[in-house]
Parts: C-alpha cells; sequence; structure tokens
C-alpha cells in the first residue's frame, strides 16, 4: 500500500500500488484513487448510512407496543435495520424494557431474550435485494419488475373472511348474502396471538407505516407488519406513499394489519374451516391473516375497512376504476374481477385518478389507494401500452412465468395461475393524475362481462335501472377455461363488490342514487364479454370496440344518439356508435341461432329475478322508498 497525501492509504492493483513504472506498459491509474484500506471498508464507503435519531426511536416504540402478545401485554424487543449487518446495528436496540416497564422484568421465555430486526418502509430497492436473497421464486425479470410467487393461495379466499361480532358492529351486514362471517372477540385474539407469535418468532419483520384515500380530510394511516419482502413491496405499491416528513410525523396507526400468511391458523380453532383465516376487527382497528400469502388479501381487507369508516361520514365507497378528461369530466367503470375496471380506466387520452377502490364525499372523487392492481393474462405491449410500459423496476409481478435464461415474461402461460398480477404505483401510468382527486363523475359505467352473450355492448340506463344493476352486480365468466365448453358462471355480487362491502348493499345505493342526482350523472350498462352467442359458439368483443364505445360516452356522443328499448331487459341500446358496426349494438342481430338467443336471454332474466328477490323485500335505512321503483326497473317477461 502507498500512502497517500493527506494520509490515507489507496487499494492498488498489485502490491506496489498504483505507482507509474516507466517502463513504456500503459497502467490504470487515471482515475482518482479509492479512500479504503480493506474491501469492507471500501464497501462501507458504498452506502451513506442512516442515521438513528430519536424518530426511529419512538417508531420502534410504536412498532413494539403494535407487536405486543395478549398475554404479557409487552412488545418484543426491536432492533432497526438488516439481520444480516448486525455488526453496524449493535446498541441501536430499543426495547420495552426501557420504555414501558419501570420494574425489572424477569424474562420468561425464549423470545424475552431475542431481537427482531425491523425493516422499515423499505424502498423497492432494499425490498429487491431482500426477496431475491431470501424468498424463493423472486427474480427480477427482463423489464425490471419484480417476479414472485405467493405460495399455494393464487387469489382471494372469501369463505375464510371473519369479522368480529360486538356491540359496535349492530348495523354491518350480517346473514345470507352478507360476506362477514362473524366470529368472536376471543377467537379473533388466539389468531391474533398466533400470528404476533409467529412474526416475533423471525429475525426480521416488515413494517409499511402508509396512508389510504387522498383526500387529506379523511385520509387514514395505515400499517402492514408482515414476513416477506414480496408483501412489503407490494404494500409500498398499492398504499400511498408517506414524504420523509410525513412519515416523520407518522405517529400512531389507524389500523394495522398482522400478515402471518406463511403460518397457517390452527383448524381446531373455533369459527376456523380451513388453515387460512383473514380476520377483521373494527373496533380494535386490527386486521390479521393467516395461511395465505396472497397480497391482495391486504389490499382488498383495507378495501373492507373504508367501506365501513367512510360511510359513517356520509362518504360513499366504490369498488370501481375512475378517470378523467382533460376537460375534467369524470368518469367511474364499476364492475367485478376482470370485467375491465383497470383495463378501461388505464386510457392514453384521459388522465388516471385509480383503478379499483374509490371514494365519493361533497367534494368529489378521491383515489383510496396509490397503485394499481392489474391483471396480467395475455397482456400485450400492442392493445395495452400503458400497463405494459408500467411492469419495470419496482412492480411485483405475480405468479408469471418466464424464460428460464432471458427472464422475459410469458404473459400467455397459465401454468401457476390464470389470475397474473402486476402491482404498480400508480405514477408509473404516464398520465396518471397526482393527487388522485377529481371533481363529480359526469359518467357511471357499469361493467358485465357477460359470457352469455345477451347483454347489450352499450345501453344508457336511467337511475332506477342504474340502481337496480349496481345492487344486482352481475357478470358472468366460464368456470373452466381449459378442457372444452363450459356453461357460463353467472356470479351477482351487490354493489359489483360483495365481497368487500360491510354494510347492507341498499345503503351505498341510496348514497349512490342520491350523489348521481344531485351531480346529473349518467349510468351505463358496458358488456365487455360475449357477442354472436355465448362463449363456445361467440367470442368476446375486441377490446378495441369497447374503447369506441367508452370514447363515445366520454365524449357526450352517445347521449345524444337516438335510442331502442330491447326486450326483456328494457335496456336502451344506441343505433350508432362512432368506429362500431352497427349491427353488434343489438345482441339478437349477431346471433346466428335466434330461439337460442331468446331462451338464453330469457334464462339470464330469471337469473337476475331470482338473486333481486331478497333485495326487493328488505326495508330498513335504505332505499326502501325506491325500492318499487328499483325492482320495476329489471327484467320483465
Ligand atoms: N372488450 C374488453 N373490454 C375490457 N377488457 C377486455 C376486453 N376484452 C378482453 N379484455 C381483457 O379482460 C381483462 C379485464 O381485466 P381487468 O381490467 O383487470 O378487470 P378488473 O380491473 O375489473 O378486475 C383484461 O385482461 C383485458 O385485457
Ligand atoms: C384484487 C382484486 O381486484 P380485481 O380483480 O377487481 O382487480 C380481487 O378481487 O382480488
Ligand atoms: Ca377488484
Ligand atoms: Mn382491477
Amino acid at each position: 500500500m502507498m500512502e497517500a497525501k493527506d494520509g490515507q492509504a489507496w487499494l492498488g492493483t498489485n502490491g506496489y500500488g498504483s505507482r507509474r513504472e516507466e517502463d513504456g506498459v500503459c497502467h490504470d491509474d487515471s482515475a482518482t484513487p479509492v479512500r479504503a484500506n480493506t474491501v469492507d471498508e471500501l464497501h462501507s464507503l458504498q452506502r451513506k448510512p442512516q442515521v438513528v435519531e430519536d424518530r426511529h426511536r419512538l417508531q420502534l416504540q410504536s412498532i413494539s407496543a403494535s407487536l405486543a402478545s395478549m398475554t404479557c401485554g409487552i412488545g418484543p424487543k426491536l432492533v432497526n435495520g438488516d439481520p444480516a449487518r448486525k455488526k453496524e446495528m449493535a446498541g441501536k436496540a430499543v426495547t420495552h424494557h426501557q420504555h414501558h416497564i419501570t420494574v425489572p422484568t424477569i424474562t420468561v421465555s425464549d423470545s424475552d431474550l431475542k431481537f427482531t430486526h425491523v425493516l422499515y418502509n423499505l424502498s423497492p430497492s432494499e425490498l429487491y435485494e431482500h426477496a431475491i436473497k431470501y424468498e424463493k421464486g423472486s427474480f427480477i425479470t427482463s423489464s425490471g419488475a419484480l417476479a414472485t410467487l405467493s405460495g399455494a393461495k393464487t387469489g382471494r379466499s372469501p369463505r375464510d373472511k371473519r369479522v368480529v361480532k360486538d356491540e359496535t358492529t349492530d348495523d354491518l351486514w350480517w346473514g345470507k348474502g352478507s360476506p362477514n362471517i362473524e366470529m368472536d372477540e376471543q377467537t379473533f385474539l388466539i389468531n391474533r396471538e398466533r400470528a404476533v407469535d409467529y412474526l416475533n418468532s423471525l429475525d426480521k419483520v416488515f413494517v409499511n407505516d402508509q396512508f389510504l384515500n387522498w383526500d387529506p380530510n379523511n385520509r387514514i394511516k395505515v400499517r402492514i407488519i408482515s414476513a416477506r419482502a414480496y408483501h412489503s413491496l407490494f404494500m409500498h405499491n398499492m398504499c400511498i406513499r408517506p414524504t420523509y416528513e410525513e412519515l416523520e410525523n407518522f405517529g400512531e396507526p389507524d389500523f394495522t394489519i398482522y400478515n402471518a400468511g406463511q403460518f397457517p391458523c390452527n383448524r381446531y380453532t373455533h369459527y376456523m374451516t380451513s388453515s387460512t383465516s383473514i380476520d377483521l376487527n373494527l373496533k380494535r382497528r386490527e386486521m390479521v391473516i393467516l395461511g395465505t400469502q396472497y397480497a391482495g388479501e391486504m389490499k382488498k381487507g383495507l378495501f373492507s375497512v373504508m367501506h365501513y369508516l367512510m360511510p359513517k361520514k356520509q362518504i360513499l365507497s366504490l369498488h370501481s376504476g375512475c378517470n378523467m378528461g382533460r376537460g375534467g369530466d369524470v368518469a367511474l367503470f364499476f364492475g367485478l374481477s376482470g370485467t375491465g375496471k383497470t383495463t378501461l380506466s388505464t386510457d392514453r387520452n384521459r388522465i388516471l385518478i385509480g383503478d379499483d377502490e374509490h371514494c365519493w364525499s361533497d367534494n368529489g372523487i378521491s383515489n383510496i389507494e396509490g397503485g394499481c392492481y392489474a391483471k396480467c393474462i395475455d397482456l400485450s405491449q400492442e392493445k395495452e401500452p400503458d400497463i405494459w410500459d408500467a411492469i419495470k423496476f419496482g412492480t411485483v409481478l405475480e405468479n408469471v412465468v418466464f424464460d428460464e435464461h432471458s427472464r422475459e415474461v410469458d404473459y400467455t402461460e397459465k401454468s401457476v395461475t390464470e389470475n397474473t398480477r402486476a402491482a404498480y404505483p400508480i405514477e408509473y401510468i404516464a398520465n396518471a393524475k397526482i393527487p388522485c382527486v377529481g371533481p363529480h363523475p359526469k359518467n357511471v359505467i357499469l361493467l358485465a362481462c357477460d359470457a352469455f352473450g345477451v347483454l347489450p355492448p352499450v345501453s344508457k340506463l336511467s337511475h332506477a335501472q342504474t340502481m337496480y344493476h349496481f345492487i344486482s352486480g352481475y357478470t358472468a365468466l366460464v368456470a373452466g377455461t381449459e378442457d372444452g365448453i363450459k356453461e357460463p358462471q353467472a356470479t351477482f355480487s351487490a354493489c359489483f363488490g360483495a365481497a368487500f362491502i360491510m354494510l347492507h348493499p341498499t345503503r351505498y345505493a341510496a348514497m349512490l342514487a342520491d350523489k348521481m342526482n344531485k351531480h346529473g350523472a349518467t349510468g351505463w350498462l358496458v358488456n365487455t364479454g360475449w357477442i354472436g352467442g355465448s362463449y363456445g359458439v361467440g367470442e368476446r368483443i375486441s377490446l378495441a370496440y369497447t374503447r369506441k364505445i367508452i370514447d363515445a360516452i366520454h365524449s357526450g356522443e352517445l347521449l345524444a344518439r337516438s335510442y331502442k328499448k330491447t326486450d326483456v331487459f328494457g335496456l336502451d341500446i344506441p343505433t350508432k356508435v362512432e368506429g362500431v358496426p352497427s349491427e353488434l349494438l343489438d345482441p339478437i342481430n349477431t346471433w346466428e341461432d335466434k330461439d337460442s338467443y331468446k331462451l338464453t336471454l330469457l334464462k339470464l332474466s330469471d337469473l337476475f329475478k331470482r338473486n333481486f328477490k331478497v333485495f326487493a323485500n328488505y326495508k330498513k335505512g335504505g332505499v326502501s322508498d325506491l325500492a318499487d321503483e328499483i325492482a320495476a326497473a329489471g327484467p320483465n317477461f
């Protein structure tokens, strides 16, 4: 080594340092030498250390309290940072012993002796490294997105969702048709303890402190405690990301998720019917996840919470996408999974406010989330260029298949699941509106993917029809996609999101009716499903045609068209839409077998009627006055 001028040593390429030898050989010593004595020292120069301040101590105390065991009432010993960098972290621990307890405690369990490292609001880069190093199935794809596997579950488990029933939850929707399956407080605490013990047994946990709802007056603070970098990155993308200052003043969360998804619940525990349990406790403002690693549970679990909290403030929570034209006209896109909310709200010519969860308050629309969650089965650059471009560094790609060597994703591949997904921050869509808020909607578009092929590609709805179809929440997808032709499966999901609503559907419908009336919004029903016959005979309407229809709604062109009424459903269908063959607009034209069309139409209308019966008779603080008018807005035959 050779002494540099300022007393630091440089690293040379050999034992002689980089002394210039006058031998006519060219040496590689043109750059300023590195200031390090050892390779370790050199590596330590790479990263600017994070300053551990009092702020971090307060955060650790707060997290320790979040992870407190119910039985002994104290939280674990926590230390900031990566366990793999132990030496750098030494002496900076915060424990409950210092802060919460004045008398000396006697250590009674092994878990009291250990530290849990907290990886607090890590950046996407840090989370990538953790995922790749420690989580099997994590890879960097050729676009820079992180491919991950969600494990045995590749979709949500609605039958395993439980809601604590107590004195505060009388006004919830319980019973037949409701997504809220009850559990008691005691059982919740048993599952909570199971999750907390699991998380505390780990060397490290990930903690995300973030926000929900872009409306600053109605924003809530959420904390997500999880065991996987994948989950932390997913929520980083999906929730609203705090600025440094906002994080500094974060304080205590309004709601906390304990995601112990790799660990099962105990089937012997009361109310458990499988090894998966997603438990919501509104009074404690906590959610526990056991036995599923599907990240969508966290996103949609928080959505349920918003479906409870927001209506209490006269704010309507909506399972819809939302975008805005350059002139400020806002459109909502309702629909069940796979009907096109994400695809159609992401539109080159319009500004994206959000793809899935919104609030409608007296001030207009706000997105609940900070990211989008797009399906990627059969994704193509040509058909969905904006979503394609959003799949880059930072994006989580769930359960996709890629080329072993090139790491190119094959979006047609369903060998892990058909529900392959991309989760990305909303600003990855070039024309996203930040902050994600907008004025009152002008158009309310109800999407149905009708695999029966009898609903028209577009209908204009009266207010009563809008309510009827909103409460019905119809779509029909095809059950199995592989072996042969299967019957389309009709699904009715109230408010186009029965799995997430907490109150009776009529409560949300009444609010929607009220807001649409007040702000003069027009309702539309768009069939993004089959034309020319049911699944097996006809085909799915092309995305290009659906986009033309949506364009005509946005521009006002469609409102000005002439209409005719259909039989049975009594829908008003336009006779012409720019860019769409006119014969497509009335389904009877595209069916070769007219008898079969009529039979299928009647069959579907019968399914609608049977489904609606339960709502028609419901009179409890909902749209009871409107009930008759709304029921009459359904199919008639
Ligand atoms: N005509 C169409 N309209 C909308 N989506 C279509 C159409 N044809 C095919 N699709 C595909 O259907 C899927 C719709 O899914 P997505 O937009 O993610 O639904 P959601 O957000 O409502 O769950 C996408 O994969 C899209 O490419
Ligand atoms: C994440 C989901 O949303 P969607 O399929 O509506 O995009 C879901 O329903 O699990
Ligand atoms: Ca959804
Ligand atoms: Mn979606």
